[in-house]
């Protein structure tokens, strides 16, 4: 068969919750057995030949296999699980005929069913996607079933479509996967390699005969250590493609390597080179977080294609179109000088970015030509490839458009503050430091006056249909302020006197004007925007729609003061107010490209330190920076690491060291295991930690001891992401857990994260017995000390 050419413009993927949010709705309403598995079905295919006539209409051509097949209902990785048919023992009761997987049982994979807690949830590399975990044990059934992947060629080829099937790569799907329980200690999921590699064989074959010229295996995996490793000479990556590749019965291979520098980060390209040389048809580099390519270490290409993927995927910033351009020519002497061709695409899936600027009526006027999200960057992805073909001058008036956009952008008066500018230039080291923690504690003592194991919650209390409906009145204009206000107020109101009830020590307000505990923050400062329509899936049916920040970071007034105040006002115990941390609100937000990190994350400090002065003047004596989002962008390479979270590190101290030593500054930590950035997690000076716990059963508390932490800590009692009720008892041997290896007086009682998503019958049971155990175990100590 001679080799089909990998086409010069294509996607690694496409954003797969519909302009409007179609599949969420398709799935809400099958979920909720409104719909029949067919209409899900239907409305399935119905959304993706919309987005294939989109691409199409953009440039992409419908016969070259640009179009990117990587549909899922719920998660790309749990399509590689049903495509191995690799269900976990403790589903194995769902297996059909031959052992598959089909959709109604992938669907009890991805949410549980009465009996069972559904496939773990964890973050796509340093993203905030989240993959089902495949749980891989030694008798886990590994059997190819292409049938999903089959179908859906067939059915947009039967539309003119020639799609290119996308699955995520054996390598990473088993690096991904995690030991199943039961699995003998010591296991690892990568042991299968052999039988997944085998039945990736079988698929390609399938594939093949079903006349798919290219199929797309993601392998960004690679670009983490571990993955690394396996991606050089002689080591696992080279053996399973030389495999892959050996087939006769195939299509066309391409791998993607998105996320990083694939292998050897100081030599880049090595990876690509060796994959290659196994007889990959075509590689790919992401040179947008990875290290662009040398021909030095691409060595020989062995006639492959070597796609650049240097569109961002991951952001919304319009491309520097004639940089790219520039970068593009470059590369491509060095490919041909290695024997390859080169391709353009973007860095990594368009999954993380909205559909369409086109779909934002109400953005500030500034904005728009700035931007690109999807659709704009398939455009971006045509254009470059085109320039590349045929010359600047074919693309010259795209060149032009770009290069105002960028230059109005640079000049843009919100861009560069001079305020703002001055006064991160006027920083000093003082303004990251408080006094020593010994002053501190003494301080906050004897203004706090709290009881051993004081009890608190981490800041949201049930988000009710009231309050989502009040506030989405308000917003529409149907309830005005003072009608809105007032409607907070009774909230607040109801959720301090419940707390005052149920005896806590440490209450809050509740969050209940918060829509997004990110968005909330960025509505209130300047040099942010919010979007209407600009979506991005998070899981499964869920999607987030992340503020833009563009310009310089300030704070106009105080926002959080007024219902913390009023909160306070209603008790005489300690009313703890709620911030969210610049780490954070830099997650889960667009962020400019023009200027580092750690220069943005000073400037959200900056802001928040505003707010912090304030509540501080309004007698509010203790306050939480929020930071569950601080292990999510650390970077997946340990060599850089260490920066990351020197500036992420001191951003939050800047943020919080303005506070006077009686202050007690609290942070909380969530979704993530935290084993790894201990020293960090201490490096952040605050008074109280407060972090998931429950269902590593306090694994954290020894970690943290055994490393030196000496201030407060709550590690959480108990799991707020399920509707379950802990006993008392529960509660109680955590505590116990927790004490054996902290200093009493250094521990909090406190649930693992916020309860917003739980509502009001479990959250005041689970409460009461929160209460219950801490007052026990305090009784406790009081008799043994
Ligand atoms: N204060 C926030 C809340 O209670 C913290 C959430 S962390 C994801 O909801
Ligand atoms: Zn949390």
């Amino acid at each position: 068969m001679t080799k089909p050419s990998f086409p010069a413009a294509s996607i690694l993927g496409y954003p797969r919750i519909g302009p409007n949010r179609e599949l969420k709705k398709a799935l809400e309403a099958h979920w909720a057995s409104r719909t029949d598995e067919a209409t899900l079905h239907a409305a399935a295919r119905q959304l993706q030949n919309a987005n294939l006539a989109k691409l199409t209409g953009l440039g992409l051509k419908p016969d070259d296999a640009s179009l990117p097949g990587d549909f899922a209902y719920y998660d790309q990785v749990l399509e590689a699980t049903v495509a191995l048919s690799a269900l976990p023992t403790r589903f194995a009761d769902l297996a059909g005929e031959n052992g598959a997987i089909d959709t109604a049982a992938s669907f009890v994979l991805a949410r549980g069913d009465e009996s069972r807690a559904p496939l773990e949830m964890t973050k796509w590399f340093d993203t905030n996607y989240h993959y089902l975990v495949p749980e891989i044990g030694e008798a886990t059934p590994i059997k190819a079933n292409a049938a999903v992947l089959l179908e859906s060629f067939a059915a947009h080829a039967a539309q003119g479509n020639t799609i290119r099937p996308t699955l995520v790569g054996p390598i990473s799907y088993l690096l991904l996967a995690k030991a199943e329980d039961g699995a003998p200690a010591g296991f690892d999921p990568l042991s299968r390699i052999d039988e997944v590699v085998n039945a990736y064989g079988e698929i390609l074959a399938a594939l093949a005969a079903a006349g798919a010229p290219w199929v797309q295996l993601d392998e960004p995996a690679l670009v983490t250590d571990r993955g690394a490793a396996l991606a050089v000479p002689g080591a696992l990556a080279e053996t399973v493609y030389s495999k892959l590749a050996a087939a006769t019965e195939r299509p066309a291979l391409f791998v993607s390597l998105g996320y990083g520098t694939a292998g050897d980060i100081t030599r880049p390209g090595a990876a690509q080179g060796l994959l290659a040389r196994a007889g990959v048809d075509a590689v790919h580099a992401d040179l947008v977080r990875g290290a662009l390519p040398t021909a030095e270490f691409l060595g020989d290409l062995a006639g492959s294609t070597l796609v650049a993927g240097i569109v961002d995927s991951r952001n919304i910033w319009r491309n520097d179109l004639a940089a790219s351009l520039g970068t593009l020519a470059a590369l491509r002497t060095q490919v041909e000088k290695a024997g390859g061709t080169l391709a353009v695409g973007t860095a990594t899936s368009l999954q993380h970015v909205p559909h369409d600027v086109a779909q934002e009526a109400n953005l500030p006027a500034h904005l728009p030509t700035w931007l690109a999200f999807a659709n704009q960057k398939v455009a971006e992805v045509i254009t470059l490839a085109k320039g590349l073909a045929e010359g600047e001058s074919a693309i010259a008036a795209q060149l032009s458009a770009a290069e105002s956009a960028i230059a109005h952008r640079a000049g843009f008066a919100g861009t560069t503050v001079a305020s703002v500018r001055e006064r991160l230039a006027n920083l000093t080291t003082a303004d990251f430091s408080r006094s020593d923690a010994e002053t501190r504690k003494a301080a906050q003592e004897s203004a706090l006056e709290l009881p051993p194991l004081p009890t608190t919650t981490i800041g949201s209390f049930p988000q009710t249909s009231e309050v989502r409906t009040a506030r989405a009145a308000h917003k529409a204009g149907t309830i005005d302020d003072a009608a809105y206000d007032v409607f907070l107020k009774a909230e607040i109101e109801r959720v301090v006197q419940l707390q005052e009830r149920l005896g806590l020590d440490v209450l809050v307000h509740g969050e209940a004007e918060r829509n997004d505990m990110v968005q909330y923050f960025a509505e209130n400062f300047d040099g942010f925007t919010e979007t209407e329509n600009g979506w991005v899936q998070s899981y499964g049916s869920r999607a987030t729609r992340p503020s833009i920040l563009w310009g310089d970071v300030s704070r106009p007034a105080a926002f959080t003061v007024p219902w913390i105040s009023y909160a306070a006002s209603l008790t005489n115990k300690p009313l703890k107010g709620m911030l969210t941390g610049p780490v954070t609100i830099l997650a889960w937000s667009f962020i400019r490209d023009d200027q580092p990190l750690a220069t943005s994350a000073n400037q959200v400090a900056l802001a928040l330190r505003d707010e912090i002065a304030d509540l501080q003047a309004a007698g509010i004596g203790i306050i939480q920076v929020d930071e569950p989002a601080l292990r999510e962008l650390l970077p997946l390479r340990a060599t850089d690491q260490a920066k990351y979270l020197g500036w992420s590190v001191d951003s939050f101290r800047l943020a919080t060291s303005g506070a006077t030593d009686a202050t007690q500054i609290h942070t909380h930590l969530c979704y993530s295991e935290f084993g790894e950035i201990i020293e960090a997690i201490d490096a952040l000076d605050a008074d109280v930690t407060s972090i998931e716990a429950a269902r590593s059963r306090m694994e954290v508390t020894a970690d943290l001891t055994e490393f030196g932490y000496s201030r407060g800590i709550g590690p959480g009692v108990y799991d707020i992401h399920s509707p379950r009720v802990p006993s008392t008892a529960e509660v109680a041997e955590l505590i116990d857990i927790a004490l054996a290896s902290l200093d009493a007086k250094a521990l909090w009682i406190n649930p693992d994260c916020g309860l917003k998503t739980r509502g009001y019958a479990e959250t005041e049971a689970s409460l009461a017995n929160l209460v219950e155990a801490a007052v026990a175990a305090r009784a406790t100590l009081g008799a043994t000390v």
